[in-house]
């Protein structure tokens, strides 16, 4: 019997399954197939699957609207699929990977046991478009597959080289030790799979790995990475600082909650049951981002009627195109202009040809350039190139996987996050 593991990634408007088989603890392990439901912010969800030669694109799934049950959904169709013997039956999962977004201290792999469960809820509201629904998928594998030991994978974990005065916020010290009050970072998984797939692509030593990396989804990030390290990243104590997202402010002076609303430190009641955040919170994590402009939280959408001329559509695009460059341009600096490459990952970053073309003409006084037939179209491969021959920085598209990560990192370490017998 093979062993399997499902490496879970529930995003602020997806769910992203990926099932694998491993043998030795040493060998990459097999991917077998892909499940997601997309869309959960932007009705109807819908499903798509990969398994060899078997595919499905955009299955519309009215009836599922929360990442529990686009788990239940996805659990039931990889075990009814007869083209997965493997997975036959939910008791075949051997590892159930969940990415959680905010790990708080936790920087490493950790089994989930009733204790540590415990210590992650209490961090569901640092994370509040993610935790939760992560947990709740936990619970959900521990009712269907109470075989399996559930592993946490942390976002935070990448970003624990980050150097003190990048992690340090310029408040009362004594204050900010009490209530660990620091710059965490996010979206570590996918810029640990961007750093080593593009250490592969660029056959540089992982130790020399010098780039900016830009994770582009509902929620948007920046990452510079020195010597394959991250040395900066723009969330911070929770993942809403820095870039826009769909439903997410980014950046904005702190104040500006207290004249937008005098309700800024009430819990709020629109949130979701059992958790407990502000309106403030509410307000600039769900309730903002380019959906507040536009109406949609779909970014392929926005930057096709911004060509077409929609004005808030162009807006909304012309200020992530900003704040994006904004951090291109910081994070050069921090590399001393030593950058083997700008990067871009994620559902925008992959698929966002229109974004990546304005970033880089934006960015172009520093050596980026476009190829505009390779970023017209990419073609396959984890990492290819989009950029111009002959210009002084690589501009890259990387197919990040988050899910791969996770169960490298658990074949790995299987021996020792294995539940006692
Ligand atoms: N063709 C496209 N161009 C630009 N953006 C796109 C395109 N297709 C999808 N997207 C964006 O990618 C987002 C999903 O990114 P992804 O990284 O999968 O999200 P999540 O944050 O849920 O993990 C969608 O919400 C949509 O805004
Ligand atoms: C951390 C984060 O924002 O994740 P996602 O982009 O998957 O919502
Ligand atoms: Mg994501």
């Amino acid at each position: 019997m093979p062993n399997i593991i499902l490496a879970i990634n529930a995003g602020s408007s997806s769910v992203k399954v990926s099932v694998f088989t491993y043998t030795t603890p040493t060998a990459d392990p097999t991917e077998l197939a892909v499940i997601q439901i997309a869309g959960l912010t932007a009705p109807p969800a819908s499903l798509s699957y990969a398994r060899g030669t078997e595919h499905i694109k955009n299955r519309a799934l009215p009836a599922v609207t929360t990442q529990e049950g686009a788990y239940e959904h996805i659990l039931a169709h990889l075990t009814a699929d007869p083209g997965l013997p493997e997975l036959s039956h939910a008791a075949d999962v051997e590892f159930a990977c969940h990415r959680v977004v905010h790990g708080g201290a936790f920087d490493r792999p950790t089994r989930i046991d009733s204790d540590t469960y415990s210590q992650l809820e209490a961090l569901s509201d640092l994370a509040p478009l993610h935790n939760a629904g992560a947990l709740t998928i936990v619970r959900a594998v521990a009712a269907k597959c109470p075989q399996a030991t559930n592993v946490a994978f942390f976002d935070n974990a990448f970003h624990r080289t980050l150097p003190l005065a990048a992690r340090t916020y310029a408040i009362d010290p004594q204050i900010a030790a009490r209530n660990q009050l620091r710059k965490y970072g996010f979206h570590g998984l996918s810029y640990a799979f961007i750093a080593r797939a593009t250490t592969a692509f660029l056959a540089k030593p992982a130790a020399a790995l010098n780039i900016i990396a830009l994770h582009l989804g509902s929620g948007c990030s920046a990452c510079c990475i020195q010597g394959g390290q991250s040395i900066g990243t723009s969330m911070g104590l929770t993942p809403l600082s820095g870039l826009p997202g769909a439903t997410r402010s980014g950046d904005v002076d702190p104040s500006l909650i207290f004249h937008f609303t005098h309700d800024a430190g009430r819990f709020s009641t629109r949130s979701a049951k059992g958790m407990h955040i502000t309106e403030a919170e509410q307000i600039l994590n769900k309730e903002s981002g380019w959906r507040a402009i536009t109406g949609t939280t779909d970014f392929g959408a926005i930057s096709s009627r911004a060509a077409q001329g929609d004005e808030a559509c162009q807006l909304a695009f012309d200020i992530v195109v900003d704040r994006i460059a904004d951090f291109v341009g910081s994070y050069y600096v921090k590399l001393g202009g030593e950058v083997d490459a700008l990067v871009f990952a994620g559902g925008i970053g992959e698929k966002g040809t229109q974004l990546r073309e304005a970033v880089v003409r934006r960015v172009g006084c520093l050596g980026f350039e476009l190829d505009a037939g390779r970023n017209a179209e990419p073609g396959d491969g984890v990492v290819v190139e989009i950029g111009a021959r002959g210009a002084r920085h690589r501009v890259l598209v990387c197919q990040t996987d988050e899910q791969s990560e996770m169960a490298r990192e658990c074949a790995q370490g299987a021996d020792e996050l294995r539940r006692p017998a």
